[in-house]
């Protein structure tokens, strides 16, 4: 399938509703992200960000509403793992790579192809794969930990890894859980660079908490509250709204007490 043109929207969600016995995690919840775009999802404690992506990702099922990706997938029609075949990959917060193995054949077992894991591992790379691995080490940041071991990576270099893994699905769509969460300044600098360099050919959609990161690397945030998209716009527009400042900050301040 032919991936989105830029500009174009690659994901609708309209009138969405996610019911956990009785209690509405979303409702009536309409959103559009366009190809290309890196967008933030932000809002307080228990407003749907998770949930939101994990009915992107096909994990849950809405009751309501629709999700629809690339103009004609209605991703409540298919599982997980063929929503990803389909081009939405999904990266949950904590790392999960192969630790025992290298940084080099964590990449190379992430390649998308019909091989099981094991001939994957020992079949031999075609030129074509190698420069696509090459390419993505070098997007990672990690060219040079090719042949380390995954398991003595730093936190960071470990988030990127997998974001690398990730990428060798060649997902049109990221969904992406506080990547930088844990990092250190640098790294989290890299992670902002590194997911503006994947929105140059890839949608990603990032559910963060950190404003500093959200304010250095945002160009639309869309803020959900109780289930709903409260407000979108830039974070300048964001910063200044009244009722952004009294549910966010309101409850963050609650939180923080
Ligand atoms: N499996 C579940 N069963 C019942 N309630 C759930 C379930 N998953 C989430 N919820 C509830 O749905 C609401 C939304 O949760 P969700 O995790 O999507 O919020 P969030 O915005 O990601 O919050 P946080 O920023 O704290 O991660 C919360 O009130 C949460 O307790």
């Amino acid at each position: 399938m032919q991936s989105p043109l830029p500009g174009r929207d690659i994901l609708r969600v309209e009138g969405l509703e996610v019911d956990f016995d009785g209690f509405k995690a979303l409702r009536s919840l309409d959103f559009r992200v366009q190809a290309g775009e890196l967008r933030f999802l932000i809002g307080p404690n228990g407003a749907g960000k998770t949930t939101l992506l994990d009915v992107m990702c096909g994990k849950v099922k809405p009751s309501h509403g629709r999700v629809v990706f690339k103009d004609s997938i209605d991703i409540s029609k298919f599982q997980e793992h063929q929503l990803a075949e389909l081009g939405i990959g999904r990266k949950f917060q904590a790392p999960s790579v192969f630790t025992t193995l290298t940084v080099f054949e964590n990449l190379a077992l992430s390649m998308k192809q019909k091989r099981g894991l094991l001939s994957a591992l020992w079949a031999k790379t075609t030129s074509e794969q190698r420069d696509r691995l090459l390419h993505r080490l070098e997007m990672i940041g990690l060219q040079d930990k090719a042949a380390a071991r995954a398991g003595s990576l730093s936190h960071g270099e470990k988030q990127w890894l997998e974001i690398g893994m990730l990428l060798m699905q060649e997902p049109d769509l990221l969904l992406l859980d506080e990547p930088a969460a844990g990092m250190t300044d640098s790294e989290t600098e890299k992670t902002g660079e590194l997911l503006h360099a994947i929105s140059n050919n890839q949608t990603i959609i990032v559910v963060e908490h950190d404003m500093e990161f959200v304010r250095r690397f945002a160009k639309t945030v869309t803020v959900l509250h109780e289930g709903t998209v409260l407000r979108e716009g830039t974070m300048e527009d964001i910063q200044s709204d009244d009722k952004v400042a009294e549910v966010y900050l309101g409850r963050r301040v609650e939180r923080d007490a």
